[in-house]
């Protein structure tokens, strides 16, 4: 078995006390529906679990009733309270991202998915082997992706055990939620970064999740996820026995479909359904063959799928993780969500570093409303589709009516519910984060955005000259000043971060 390089780093401390949040909460109540809850408190337990949710409630009340209700002690318990022009949100869950690509964010020249593998992936997550170059990308990865408010990420290392271990202990010493997936390949990869074997794949993934299981026993904050990369660089023997893993441990399975055109045309190539028994040649009916679509699966992009592929991942209960920003900097073309959405088809959101070119969850929400409108105008297909199938996808366009390319379009509350509980249900946490519900855990970030004072300045979160993009005149309205921080917003407004009710992010 691969031995970590580093000693197995405890789970993160709880916060050390109870804790009292005071002002606007803005979370997700429904697809479509964000909830303002204003002059509000919120209390979180010391193990981080908010125990209290009380509308009207300002510094006095609550000291007045809440606390002594709780049996709280008013000098043990911290105090935090979002001032003006200031709200609390659901910390962002990323479903889809490739720690071990963070050096080439932006760069991707104008490829698309298979050469981009080739010329500008692999040997990046190759060189990665070397511990200490391993270190300095995962420490920095982690920490800008918290900075960014994502509080739960679903990983992909590489295919390095000895790193992948030391991406979860980093998850865990700095207190993000992880998802950690030691990939397997086992074919068309070059020789320098390959499996040997389905059984060496299936061996080195095992030696991964035993390192997390002694890192944090109970899966608290950091997760194994079983991880085939993606069909095209897999045998099938490699998928299936990643599938029975997958039945015998209950993990989570993490791997892509669907992305690009010339990729789902290699797959129909290389698995002939007569070698694999799949009921036909698409890319899901595989998956399914190897026993890879469970309710515990999360599937990147999904852009080309056909309609009895959408069916069946609907029935088996797998997850899409969306990721606009990589389907377009890659032109991999244009994920139909709300169809997905329509079959019944849980979806998250995705940055899908460094396919995607952007550590933000928040870009990847923007960008998910944009792409949104290629699909409502009828530019979903992108790539390198055949005149013939051009030409029946204008066909079809042309005869949906205006109403139902409408439909198409996401709207910034559904996005951002894409962002949070959405995503939390992609990575089997719903209920427990994504929102502010009593019972669920204190995964929240701190946003502010910059009240422009009378003489037209931007007041005291100017004094650091980097207060960010969003300027709030007084006028708008809550659904306007959300609007403008999805469009404009960046890590300059995420002012806190929290896990579990651990401080792991502060904007100084
Ligand atoms: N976007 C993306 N797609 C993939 N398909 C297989 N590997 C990858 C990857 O690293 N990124
Ligand atoms: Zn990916």
């Amino acid at each position: 078995m691969t031995k970590s390089n580093t000693a197995a780093v405890q789970p993160a401390e709880p916060a050390a006390k109870n804790q009292l949040f005071l002002g606007t909460f803005v979370h997700s109540k429904a697809l479509t529906e964000l909830e303002y809850l204003h002059n509000a408190a919120v209390c979180v337990d010391r193990s981080g679990v908010i125990v209290a949710v009380e509308r009207d409630c300002d510094e006095v009340k609550a000291r007045a009733t809440l606390l002594p209700r709780l049996g709280w002690d008013e000098a043990e318990v911290k105090l935090v309270i979002a001032k003006e022009g200031q709200f609390f949100f659901p910390g962002f869950i990323d479903t889809h991202l490739h720690a071990s690509q963070y050096p080439n964010v932006g760069i991707f020249g104008s490829s698309t998915l298979l050469d981009w593998l080739n010329t500008y992936t692999f040997p990046l997550e190759a060189s990665l082997a070397d511990p200490a170059k391993a270190r300095r990308v995962y420490s920095r990865v982690i920490r800008k992706t918290l900075a960014h408010g994502t509080t739960c990420a679903a990983y992909y290392a590489t295919t390095d055990v000895a790193s992948t271990n030391l991406l979860a202990d980093l998850c865990l010493a700095a207190g993000q939620r992880a998802l950690v997936g030691r990939v397997c390949m086992d074919q068309l990869s070059p020789s320098y970064y390959r499996d040997s074997s389905p059984e060496s794949a299936v061996a080195a993934t095992l030696a991964s999740i035993e390192h997390i299981r002694r890192a944090d026993p109970t899966f608290t904050l950091v997760r194994p996820v079983i991880t085939p990369r993606f069909a095209p660089a897999c045998s099938f023997a490699l998928m299936r026995q990643l599938g029975e893993l997958a039945a015998a441990t209950q993990l989570p399975v993490q791997t892509h479909i669907s992305e690009n055109r010339r990729e789902v045309a290699l797959v129909a190539e290389l698995f002939p359904p007569s070698a694999t028994g799949a009921r036909d040649a698409s890319y899901a009916a595989l998956y399914d063959a190897a026993g890879l679509l469970t309710p515990r699966t999360i599937l990147a992009h999904a852009v080309h799928l056909t309609e009895p592929e959408a069916a069946l991942l609907a029935r088996r209960g797998c997850a899409v993780s969306h990721c606009p920003c990589s389907n377009s900097a890659l032109t991999s073309g244009a994920a139909r969500v709300r169809w997905l959405l329509d079959r019944g088809i849980v979806c998250g959101l995705g940055t899908d570093m460094s396919g995607g070119f952007s550590p933000s969850v928040l870009e990847a929400a923007r960008h998910a409303v944009l792409v949104s409108r290629h699909v409502a105008m009828g530019v979903a297909g992108g790539g390198s589709r055949g005149g013939d199938e051009k030409a029946a996808e204008k066909k079809e366009s042309e005869s949906e009516s205006e109403e139902e390319k409408e439909r198409a379009k996401l709207s910034v509350e559904e996005v951002l519910f894409l962002a949070t509980r959405g995503g939390a249900k992609v990575v089997g946490l719903e209920g427990k984060v994504g929102g502010f519900d009593v019972g669920m855990e204190w995964d929240a970030q701190l946003i502010g955005l910059t009240m422009v004072d009378d003489a037209g300045g931007g007041g005291v979160e100017d004094e650091d000259g980097d207060a960010g993009n969003v300027d709030v005149f007084g006028w708008e309205s809550w659904p306007d000043r959300i609007a403008k921080w999805l469009y404009n917003g960046d890590d300059r407004n995420t002012k806190r971060v929290w896990v579990k009710g651990r401080l792991v992010h502060e904007r100084k």
